[in-house]
C-alpha cells in the first residue's frame, strides 16, 4: 500500500526463553497514529523494541519505507528517524532539562549536528513545551513524572523523527499529567507526526489515534479505526471496561 512508513511482516521475537511475538503483522502509514492495546504480557512493548532495534526479530521482517531495518543497530535506526520513548523514565536525572533536550540532538550527523543547529532546534521545541522553558536550568530528576514525560517527548522531537514509538506515556501519572500527555500526542498527531503508541488507557489511546490494533498472546488479533474499536461492544467489554463507561483511571 502506498504511503506505508512502517511494516512488520510476520515478526517473531523473544528474550531467549522462547518467542513472545508469534508472527506480528502490522503497518503504519505516513502521518498515521496507531495505538496498540491488549492485556499485560501480550507483547506490545516487545513490538516497539523490535522496531527500534533493542531486540532483533528471530523471523519475519521490519521495513521502514519498504527497506528492511532488521539488521541495523538502534543508533542507525534512530538516524533513519525511529525515535523510541520507553515506558520507564529515561532522562539523565542530574543533568539540566535543557542539557537533556540538547542530548536528543547530538546524534545528528554532519552539519545537521552542528551545535548551533541543535540549539536552534531546541529553541523551537521549547516554544511548544512550556515546561522546558520554565525549568530549563533545573535538574531533570527534580521534575514530576508528568513533567519528565513531557521533556522526554520534547527530546525525542529533537531529531524530527519520521516515526515516534511511545510506550505507555501516560502510565503512573496523575490525571492532570495524563491528560497533558494525551494532549501532546493529539497535537503531534494534528501536526502530521507518525506515531506507534502503546497504551493501557485504551479508551484515551484510541481516542487520539487513527487506528487501533489489538494484541493478544504475541499476535495482532484485530485492527480497525480508533472510532470503530471504541464503538465495538466486544472491544468495550474486553478492553475498555464493562459497559463502555469511563473507568476511573482513564482521562
Ligand atoms: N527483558 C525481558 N526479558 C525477558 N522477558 C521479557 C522481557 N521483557 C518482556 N518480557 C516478557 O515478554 C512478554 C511480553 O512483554 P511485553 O512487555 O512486550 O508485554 P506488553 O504487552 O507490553 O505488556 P505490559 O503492558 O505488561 O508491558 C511478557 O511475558 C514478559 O514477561
Amino acid at each position: 500500500m502506498a504511503g506505508q512508513l512502517l511494516v512488520l511482516d510476520n515478526v517473531t521475537a523473544g528474550y531467549g526463553l522462547g518467542d513472545v511475538l508469534h508472527g506480528v503483522d502490522l503497518a503504519v502509514s505516513e502521518g498515521e497514529v496507531v495505538c496498540l492495546i491488549g492485556p499485560n504480557g501480550a507483547g506490545k512493548s516487545t513490538v516497539l523494541r523490535t522496531v527500534s532495534g533493542l531486540l532483533r526479530p528471530g523471523g519475519g521482517r521490519v521495513l521502514l519505507r519498504g527497506e528492511p531495518v532488521d539488521a541495523l543497530s538502534p543508533r542507525e535506526r534512530l538516524l533513519r528517524g525511529i525515535a523510541h520513548v520507553p515506558q520507564e523514565r529515561s532522562l539523565f536525572p542530574a543533568m539540566s532539562v535543557w542539557d537533556n533536550l540538547l542530548m536528543g540532538g547530538h546524534i545528528l550527523p554532519g552539519s545537521r549536528g552542528g551545535r548551533a543547529d541543535v540549539r536552534r532546534r531546541a529553541d523551537v521545541i521549547a516554544e511548544r513545551f512550556p515546561i522546558v522553558a520554565a525549568r530549563r536550568g533545573d535538574a531533570a530528576g527534580s521534575l514530576s513524572g508528568g513533567e519528565q514525560k513531557q521533556v522526554e517527548l520534547a527530546r525525542a522531537l529533537m531529531l524530527d523523527p519520521a516515526l515516534m514509538l511511545l510506550d505507555e506515556p501516560s502510565i503512573g501519572l496523575e490525571p492532570r499529567a495524563r491528560h497533558a500527555v494525551f494532549e501532546t500526542v493529539r497535537s503531534l498527531a494534528d501536526g502530521g507526526r507518525t506515531i506507534l503508541l502503546v497504551e493501557q488507557n485504551a479508551r484515551s489511546g484510541l481516542a487520539v489515534s487513527d487506528r487501533g490494533a489489538i494484541m493478544e498472546s504475541g499476535r495482532v488479533r484485530l485492527t480497525g479505526s480508533g472510532v470503530s474499536l471504541l464503538a465495538d461492544p466486544r472491544v468495550a467489554r474486553l478492553y475498555l471496561g464493562a459497559g463502555g463507561g469511563t473507568r476511573k483511571e482513564e482521562v
